[in-house]
């Protein structure tokens, strides 16, 4: 009878693995501002075939709301109103995969991995640019500072979490059994491993210099500038009327101060400040390569599935 039941598991291993790992695996990816979260959770989710939720654009959506709705100069005595039109405010993330698009992979200069670029629809509005203007940036740490704004937006970031894209994939383990990867989602944010999913299967805290940071962040907002000079030149080329306002980019030290002022802000609040949490892998990225920091990020993950690790010659 023993025998009989080991020759079963023996000879159904992909049953077997299947019950053992089709549950949901979470990965979350906290850090400071521009620390590489997004891209790099952009690309793992895409790499494993996970949801990803991108917790900063959500923060950005209420911040919007806020400026919008005209209370953001006074916003301390508009709390309630914020937190009644966040609840009433669809937010959709949606993933176009393989997209060249996007911008973060002309900025990291990724030669192999190309990461997906991300729509963020405000009730199907597509706010995407909205949110990444220089007036966002200023407010988004006062708006995420509060509590109640904070409920109003773990609310959303688990119910986009629960309904994330994902499915159970097969994957030729190693070489011989097929193995399973379950569906899962990656979120990145501030809280993610300390607040949102506590209990993640892998957390990890990414990090860089303020320097490389804020270069980063300069480059890729000069790419976005010169995408928009070559649109500008075409739509000169065929006569059309010029209806684009100019746009002027701070250097690279506004940057870097910006930057600082909205990390103090995160890591100096009162509710879920940014931490790294106590069983978190902390990935220091300021001399890793894109893919060195997505690759390793994966096969940690593999691992923790019981799966084989891909990328060792990396
Ligand atoms: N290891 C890396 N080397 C160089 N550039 C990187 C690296 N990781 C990320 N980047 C780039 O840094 C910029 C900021 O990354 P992003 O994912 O937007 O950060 P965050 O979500 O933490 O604000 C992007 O242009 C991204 O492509
Ligand atoms: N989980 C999260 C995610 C973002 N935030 C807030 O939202 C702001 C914008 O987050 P972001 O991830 O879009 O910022 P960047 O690092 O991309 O510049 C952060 O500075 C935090 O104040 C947060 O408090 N908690």
């Amino acid at each position: 009878m023993l025998r009989s039941a080991a020759r079963f598991w023996r000879q159904t291993p992909q049953l077997y693995k299947r019950q053992a790992f089709t549950r949901d695996f979470t990965i979350a990816i906290d850090g400071p501002a521009a620390s590489g979260k997004s891209s790099t959770a952009r690309a793992v989710a895409q790499e494993l075939g996970f949801g990803y939720i991108d917790s900063g654009s959500i923060y950005r959506c209420a911040t919007l709301l806020a400026l919008r709705n005209n209370i953001a100069s006074d916003i301390d005595k508009h709390w309630p109103e914020l937190i009644d039109l966040i609840g009433k405010t669809g937010v959709e993330i949606k993933i176009q995969p393989n997209s060249n698009r996007s911008l973060s992979v002309v900025a990291a200069k990724t030669g192999r991995l190309v990461v997906p670029s991300v729509q963020i629809l405000l009730d199907g509005e597509d706010v995407s640019n909205d949110i990444r203007t220089p007036e966002v940036n200023r407010l988004v740490a006062k708006v995420a500072s509060d509590g109640g704004v904070r409920s109003a937006v773990l609310n959303i970031q688990r119910s986009l979490a629960a309904n994330a894209d994902t499915k159970a994939t097969e994957t030729q383990g190693n070489g011989k059994d097929p193995h399973v990867i379950p569906g899962g989602v990656v979120m990145d944010g501030r809280d993610v491993g300390t607040t949102v999913f506590p209990n993640a299967e892998l957390k990890i805290y990414l990090d860089a210099s303020a320097m490389a940071r804020a270069i980063r962040r300069w480059d890729e907002m000069n790419s976005q500038l010169k995408n928009k000079q070559t649109e500008e030149a075409a739509r000169k080329q065929e006569n059309k009327a010029d209806t684009s306002v100019p746009v002027e980019y701070p250097s690279v030290e506004d940057i870097a101060r910006e930057l600082e002022q909205r990390d103090y802000a995160d890591i100096n609040r009162q509710h879920s400040p940014l931490r790294i949490a106590p069983d978190a892998v902390v990935i220091d990225n300021t001399n890793l390569t894109f893919e060195q920091q997505v690759y390793s990020i994966t096969d940690l993950a593999r691992e923790r599935m019981g799966l084989q690790r891909k990328y060792d010659d990396i």
